[in-house]
């Protein structure tokens, strides 16, 4: 179910949108007012409108203050569904769990990427995500569900484990280190393992690293975004790189054929994957299919895992109750990490969970409408969205409304815990760090079971303290993540359970 759009991780693609979205405003500033309209043909009124000279002081607010707080105004003054328009473009805002059914769950016909994931296809190639046509990419989708779900995920825990211990067993003693280059650095590893292969850890790493970073780099740049067929340095850069990382995989893939050899990682699952009428997965698909997965999650995790240390340290008590929840695990199963283990540390869970409803790694999601549709506001207002608009799910509005989560400034991973559950008062789409319905992310579990991985090493092994002040959000790069270097200070624990209360 996934198209090369969807390959692509919501957070790049939505902040690449805002970043379009600055860019077009500041070259241009458009006039009008601000209106609640009528429908066109019957009563039902489209969604009150900021457009024109309106656009300006939204726009003050955007750069001085950020994204969220430019969405946030306009809630506060129209409600749960606005539009805002701009250069003939109407981007329509659902805002909060009563408006978004249709957006998250809506059939493709209606409601679907539209072409804003385009630039997708010159990174992972025609045979991928957005490069075919629907049937395939829901084929395609069934196959990254397949290879992310539970079953399959137990065998990663260990090399996962092999990857963490190996690369917090350099630190020294003590020291002083930047959290998010050093996580960035260990989810490569071991994304390396678990998802492209052992072939790719053992031999290739710095290769496929650097023409990882090539193609990404060089795809997400606004001109690549915009245009990206144009003859620029920038996308012959990008396509450099995709042609060597798509030998390479090939390469993989027909000696693993020839020589009957089987692993056990995310790449062979691609491998052995087969559309409903019987045919294998081809080269090209497999190479398309692993470098999208490669960077649908690689970010994500990373800036997670750093926010996720950076609330911890700054939370003495929620650093202290996940420090207990540790110990208490330790002495039932010693020393011993496995996937039922992980699935134990409940608290963690939370405080990760938390960590995406505060910094969500995509901040916005975006679709285009194809047939009109209507929603109803909790306050009993009536709009219909037009057709060519594009829709907007915030999720830096939606994870933030007060009826839904008390005192959303505050970090507060208890607000998950059993009884409380606030990610459910509204419904299933009340929480969408990780997207929902047609789209939801197939690499949840996973990318809870990596970071419990290493926050659970870091916890047990070290002794941590923030130095730099938290970290702002740098809206500014394509993926929002903690502004600057992350520096935390560490000393080595010689025994988890003698450094712990009780
Ligand atoms: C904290 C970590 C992560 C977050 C917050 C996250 C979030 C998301 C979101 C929001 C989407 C849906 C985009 C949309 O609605 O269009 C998505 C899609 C996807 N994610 Fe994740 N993700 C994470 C980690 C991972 C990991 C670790 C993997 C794989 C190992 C992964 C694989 C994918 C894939 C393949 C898609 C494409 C789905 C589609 O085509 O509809 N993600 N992710």
């Amino acid at each position: 179910m996934y198209n090369s759009m969807d390959m692509i991780n919501t957070s790049a693609v939505l902040s690449s949108i805002a970043l379009v979205f600055i860019a077009a405003v500041i070259t241009k500033v458009a006039w009008g007012r601000i209106t609640a309209r009528p429908a066109s043909r019957n009563t039902t009124p489209h969604p009150p409108a900021i457009s024109g000279s309106s656009i300006i002081p939204l726009l003050h607010t955007l750069l001085t203050k950020g994204l969220r707080a430019m969405l946030q105004e306009q809630y506060t003054k129209f409600g749960s569904v606005f539009t805002i328009s701009f250069f003939g473009m109407k981007t329509t805002f659902l805002v909060g769990p009563e408006v978004s059914a249709h957006f998250y769950q809506g059939p493709e016909s209606e409601i679907s990427h539209g072409n804003i994931l385009e630039f997708t296809v010159p990174m992972f190639g025609k045979d991928v995500a957005y490069g075919v046509d629907i049937v395939i990419r829901t084929e395609q989708n069934r196959f990254y569900v397949d290879a992310l779900k539970p079953a399959k995920l137990r065998c990663h825990v260990a090399p996962m484990l092999q990857e963490v211990e190996k690369y917090f067993a350099k630190w020294g003693q003590q020291g002083l280190v930047d959290l998010k280059q050093e996580l960035e650095q260990l989810f490569m590893l071991i994304s390396a393992r678990c998802l492209l292969g052992k072939e790719v850890r053992e031999k290739m790493f710095d290769e496929v690293c650097s023409a990882f970073h090539e193609l990404t780099e060089n795809s997400l740049q606004l001109t690549s975004l915009l245009f990206p067929y144009a003859p620029t340095p920038m996308t012959r850069r990008r396509d450099r790189a995709r042609a060597r990382l798509s030998s390479i995989f090939a390469e993989i893939v027909r000696s693993r054929k020839s020589s009957n050899r089987v692993e056990e990682d995310v790449l062979q699952n691609l491998m052995d994957s087969k559309y409903r009428d019987g045919r294998s997965t081809t080269e090209a698909e497999v190479t398309g299919l692993i470098m999208a997965i490669l960077f649908a999650g690689k970010h994500t995790s990373t800036t997670t895992s750093t926010w996720t240390g950076a609330r911890l340290l700054s939370h003495t008590e929620c650093l202290e109750a996940a420090l207990e929840e540790q110990q208490q695990i330790i002495k039932k199963h010693g020393d011993n990490i496995d996937y039922d283990t992980l699935l134990e540390m409940s608290f963690l869970h939370c405080c990760i969970k938390e960590v995406m409803r505060m910094h969500p790694p995509a901040s916005i999601f975006l679709r285009k409408v194809h047939k009109n549709f209507t929603v109803q506001t909790r306050e009993g207002y009536e709009y219909e969205v037009p057709r060519g608009h594009t829709i907007a799910s915030p999720l830096v509005i939606n994870h933030n409304i007060p009826h839904i989560y008390k005192d959303p400034d505050v970090y507060n991973p208890h607000r998950f815990s059993h009884g409380r559950e606030e990610d459910r008062v509204g419904g299933k789409f009340t929480y969408n760090a990780f997207s929902g319905g047609r789209h939801a992310c197939p690499g949840e579990a996973y990318a809870y079971m990596q970071v419990k991985v290493i926050w659970s090493h870091l916890l047990r092994n070290f002794e941590l303290k923030l130095v730099s002040s938290f970290p702002e959000t740098d809206w500014l790069k394509v993926a929002p993540e903690p502004r600057g270097k992350v520096e935390v200070s560490y000393k080595r624990r010689m025994l988890p359970r003698s450094m712990l209360k009780n």
